[in-house]
């Protein structure tokens, strides 16, 4: 059983930075069943360009048959603030104007997308979260939402992400930006402003979720007198066209910009000390070729959650790696999820 619905919260939503929204909709699926014990929720935070159909993006992991199936869980997953997919977003109508937001949209930070989130699970009754799972910027959503709240979430499971997201990231992010600012339609502001500064900062984008090695593997030229037309180029401008079809890039801009917003040390003591607020039983994995969220970053995670264990994984698609290698994230995380009913086990029987 799968249901695709929309929340609206009609109070004044206040973002990090004082600003307010009116009437935010949250676009969210369920997938299965909350049981009678409520105690089967798996919460997925998806990443920059993702949307709430997780059993669509996720295969493998999520799905009939998969590690986290609706047969036996109740899956839930929503569309992030900002997003194309039909939360609020730049080109919603704000109520104050009768006109989209577009650039007159509020900035926003990795944590307005999880006070949202965590609207939504109060709306739909959920108290208790028995997995709550992301990768990228889905993880630093994951780990944001376990520092406020930890007690409700029993693990927690976070896939090439960090605690604070890097000066390379931010670089990489603000190279995107001024790829879309050099498309003057985007100031223009209309449903398809900015398509060709989308399409070069998708472009951009593309090298740091994937690596040499995976160009080497999929583009290399299998003749040696080509002077142009490179199937490289092809393939970079194919990928910046496949997102301008999906996509929009006012909600890109702003996400990116949530996306460097993320320190989870930010008006709190530390950031360790914020990373130490997490009681959940927590898997942090990393991929070993990973050049945008490198490897260093989820140790630092691990070592400073308290109840945490560290994985890293080799992926031929570097930072992609955590929506793609499937089969090997499921052997992780049911070895991780059988291991965190034995620790249960034996605290239930210190206890008794
Ligand atoms: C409505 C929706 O689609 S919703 C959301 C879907 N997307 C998401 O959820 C975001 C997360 N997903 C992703 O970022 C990506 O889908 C990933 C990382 C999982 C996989 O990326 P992909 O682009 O599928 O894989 P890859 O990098 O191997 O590229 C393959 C594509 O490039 C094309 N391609 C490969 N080489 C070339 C080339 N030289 N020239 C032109 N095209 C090429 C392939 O034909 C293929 O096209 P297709 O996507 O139309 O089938
Ligand atoms: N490829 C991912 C971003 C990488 O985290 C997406 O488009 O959502």
């Amino acid at each position: 059983m799968s249901t695709t619905a929309t929340y609206t919260y009609n109070k004044l939503f206040k973002l990090e930075n004082g600003k307010k929204l009116r009437n935010v909709d949250i676009a969210y699926q369920t997938y299965g069943k909350l049981n009678a014990k409520k105690d089967n929720v798996i919460w997925a935070c998806h990443a920059l360009t993702a949307n709430a159909d997780v059993l669509d993006w996720w295969k493998g992991l999520f799905g009939s048959n998969a590690l986290f199936n609706p047969e036996e869980h109740f899956i839930i997953c929503a569309n992030v603030l900002g997003s194309h997919y039909g939360t609020t977003n730049p080109l919603s109508i704000n109520p104050v104007t009768g006109l989209p937001y577009y650039l007159a949209f509020p900035e926003f930070t990795i944590r307005d997308l999880v006070k949202a989130h965590q609207l939504l699970a109060a709306h739909l009754g959920i108290d208790h979260i028995k997995v709550l799972i992301g990768g990228s910027l889905g993880g630093q959503q994951a780990v944001e939402w376990a520092i406020t709240d930890s007690k409700i979430i029993d693990n927690l499971i976070l896939l090439a992400t960090n605690a604070v997201h890097s000066p390379w990231g931010i670089a990489f992010n603000e190279s995107q930006r001024l790829a879309i600012s050099t498309d003057r339609t985007f100031y223009a502001q209309q449903p398809d402003g900015g398509l060709k500064g989308l399409k070069a900062a998708r472009s951009i984008a593309l090298l740091s979720y994937r690596t040499y090695d995976a160009y080497v593997a999929t583009q290399l030229e299998s003749v040696n007198d080509k002077t142009g037309s490179f199937r490289a180029s092809s393939y970079q401008n194919y990928q910046g066209e496949k997102l301008c079809k999906r996509f929009n890039a006012y909600s890109y801009w702003y996400l990116g910009k949530a996306m460097d917003s993320h320190n989870v040390g930010r008006g709190r003591e530390s950031v360790i000390s914020a990373l130490k607020l997490i009681k959940s039983n927590t898997l942090v994995i990393g991929i070993e070729n990973d050049v945008l969220f490198p490897l260093v970053e989820q140790e630092f995670l691990a070592k400073n959650i308290t109840d945490a264990s560290f994985q890293s994984i080799k992926s031929a698609y570097g930072h992609d790696g955590f929506l793609i290698e499937t089969d090997t994230l499921t052997n992780i995380i049911s070895n991780f999820l059988k291991e965190s009913i034995n620790k249960k086990i034996i605290k239930l029987h210190k206890t008794a």
